[in-house]
């Protein structure tokens, strides 16, 4: 019962009766008979207020942080109480206990970085085989799909995702790794064989406060690759040049990717966009030169059409490329899979539509993350870019007026709306977003604001001319807005095709 606690400090409030524990939970929600309920505090709960209700549906040991009287419990006298400091800390120790260590058992696959996260997740599942997926979308494990809450969850979730993904057969795992989990320390318990850092602009300083906490939370990840593990880092990105100087010389390889530089180990080009995607060129001889490793022609160069659009998306790309190569896959077989690639859900994701214009729905919603879909979109739009976004609550406020500013440099006309306001008035969340619109120097004045997001895709729509490219930006694979505390049913991409029909 206690072997749970291998390599944890841990105290016995109260000694109760042997039994086997059939799992683990922090959320009162889920305990069943004989679990073990995890109490822990939070931001908006505290888990120690529900230690009773964990006790009434079955829970026969308690993990708890603070000093509980546990003569308040009733039925407690079997339970056993042990008292554990730091707990949401620990948990990933008492997990791998608990499963055996299913994460020293399967390839991981990270990646990291502000913007391309899920993207490079869905390219790297279209050329490994056998995978499990985790992240933003939701998770997969092989053919099975399970909704989720976070892009990287606590990492009891994570653990259990894994012995799941072990026992149905995957040989890797690929994850999405936020920064809030690599500082609160959901993945401390991981090692991963491949590590992709993509870039780093602003977004979530409402939680890391600082640029410079933001960039250490993510360079976490460089110190948790195994022995033989690979880190890939896009040295055209100012931190990632940063990090890859740090790091070159350490003993784990190191692979630098760059569309400006030719002297990375890979790097690439955009030859031409086509009608369905782009077509690239990818350079390994560096690669493949400065590793001793054979070469299958004189020059190790690929020049293939994919279906995903933009520079941005070539960075994804060649991280995953280098991620592939770094877990044993051959050069030719990543190059096959990257053809036959679909694109991804609710990134550029393109609605058919007889108005001989494009519809794009997107979820950029950071100002770099805008900047790169619009540039890419103005290159090939041959009329006018329409711009329609917002901002979300309870969420970085200082990004606003800056993504607003981002959406200027591409766009002709811009239309502000509600982007899951959460708790915060959308009002205000717009005239902040306004702000970086009616800037002194600047000042743009081809916009309107409509709170309302169907009546805004809607305003959107009737302005689009042959031609034309309409970006509805920030909410992308979403099929939801949220309003105060509630959830209700809401898709940028249902609205559009509903309108459609409608015309
Ligand atoms: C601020 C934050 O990180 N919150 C996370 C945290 O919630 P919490 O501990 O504050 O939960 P709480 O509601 O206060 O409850 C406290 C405890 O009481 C328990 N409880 C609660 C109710 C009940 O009836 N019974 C019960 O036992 C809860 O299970 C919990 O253990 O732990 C939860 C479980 O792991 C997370 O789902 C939750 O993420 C929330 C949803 C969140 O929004 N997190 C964001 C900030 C986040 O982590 N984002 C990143 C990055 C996203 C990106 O890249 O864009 C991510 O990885 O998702
Ligand atoms: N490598 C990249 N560099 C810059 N922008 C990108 C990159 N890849 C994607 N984007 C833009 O950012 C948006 C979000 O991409 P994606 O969902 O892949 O990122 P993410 O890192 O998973 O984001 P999140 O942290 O919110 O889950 C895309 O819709 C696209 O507009
Ligand atoms: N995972 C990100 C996604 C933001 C997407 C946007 N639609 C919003 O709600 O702000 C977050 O929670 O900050
Ligand atoms: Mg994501």
């Amino acid at each position: 019962m206690y072997k749970i606690f291998k390599d944890v400090n841990y105290k016995v409030l109260q000694e109760g009766e042997n039994f086997e524990i059939k799992g683990i939970e922090y959320d009162s929600r889920k305990i069943e008979k004989d679990f073990v309920f995890v109490a822990m505090t939070g931001s908006t709960a505290d888990g120690h207020d529900f230690i009773q209700k964990a006790i009434d549906s079955g829970a026969r040991m308690i993990i708890c942080e603070k000093n509980v009287d546990i003569k308040e419990y009733k039925n407690a006298d079997s339970a056993t109480f042990v008292q554990v400091e730091d707990i949401r800390k620990k948990l990933g120790i008492i997990a791998s206990n608990y499963y055996d260590y299913p994460q020293n058992k399967i390839k991981i696959a990270g990646i990291t970085g502000t913007n391309g996260k899920t993207t490079s997740s869905f390219i790297l599942e279209n050329i490994l085989e056998k995978t499990a997926r985790i992240g933003t979308t939701g998770n997969r494990i092989l053919d099975e799909e399970f909704e989720t809450v976070n892009t990287t969850p606590e990492s009891l979730e994570l653990i259990k995702l894994i012995d799941k993904s072990v026992k149905k057969g995957a040989d890797y795992f690929i994850m999405e790794v936020s920064s809030h989990a690599l500082e609160i320390g959901r993945v401390d318990m991981l090692q991963f064989d491949s590590a992709i850092f993509t870039n780093l602009t602003q977004d979530h300083l409402d939680f890391h406060k600082t640029m410079e906490n933001y960039f250490n939370a993510k360079k976490k990840i460089f110190s948790m690759l195994r022995n033989n593990g690979t880190g890939i880092i896009n040295t055209d990105d100012k931190y990632g040049e940063k990090i890859y100087s740090e790091k070159k010389d350490e003993n784990n390889d190191y692979i630098s990717i760059s569309i400006k530089n030719e002297e990375a180990d890979i790097w690439g080009d955009i030859l031409n966009y086509t009608n369905h995607g782009m077509k690239i060129k990818i350079n390994l001889d560096n690669y493949f030169e400065r590793r001793n490793l054979v070469k299958s022609k004189d020059e190790e160069e690929y020049k293939f059409e994919i279906e995903l659009v933009g520079e941005y998306n070539l960075y994804n790309v060649l991280g995953c490329v280098a991620s592939a190569l770094s877990l044993g896959v051959k050069i030719d077989f990543i190059v096959k899979k990257l053809q036959e690639m679909p694109s991804v859900p609710g990134r550029f994701e393109t609605i058919k539509n007889n108005l001989e214009a494009r519809i794009v729905v997107d979820f950029a919603h950071t100002d770099d993350g805008l900047l790169n879909i619009g540039k890419t979109l103005k290159q090939i739009t041959d009329n006018q870019v329409i711009t329609i976004f917002g901002a979300g609550g309870d969420r970085d406020h200082d990004k606003r007026p800056k993504m607003a500013k981002a959406a200027t440099e591409f766009s002709d006309y811009i239309i502000l709306t509600s982007d899951n306001p959460r708790t915060e008035n959308p009002v205000k969340i717009l005239a902040d977003i306004e702000k970086g619109l009616i800037a002194e120097k600047y000042p743009f004045d081809k916009y309107i604001i409509i709170a309302d997001r169907e009546k805004a895709i809607r305003y959107g729509m009737r302005l689009l001319q042959k031609g034309d490219s309409l970006l509805i930006a920030g909410k992308g694979h979403e099929t939801y807005q949220i309003i105060g505390n509630e959830k209700n049913h809401f898709d940028d991409r249902e609205i559009v095709r509903k309108i459609l029909e409608e015309k």
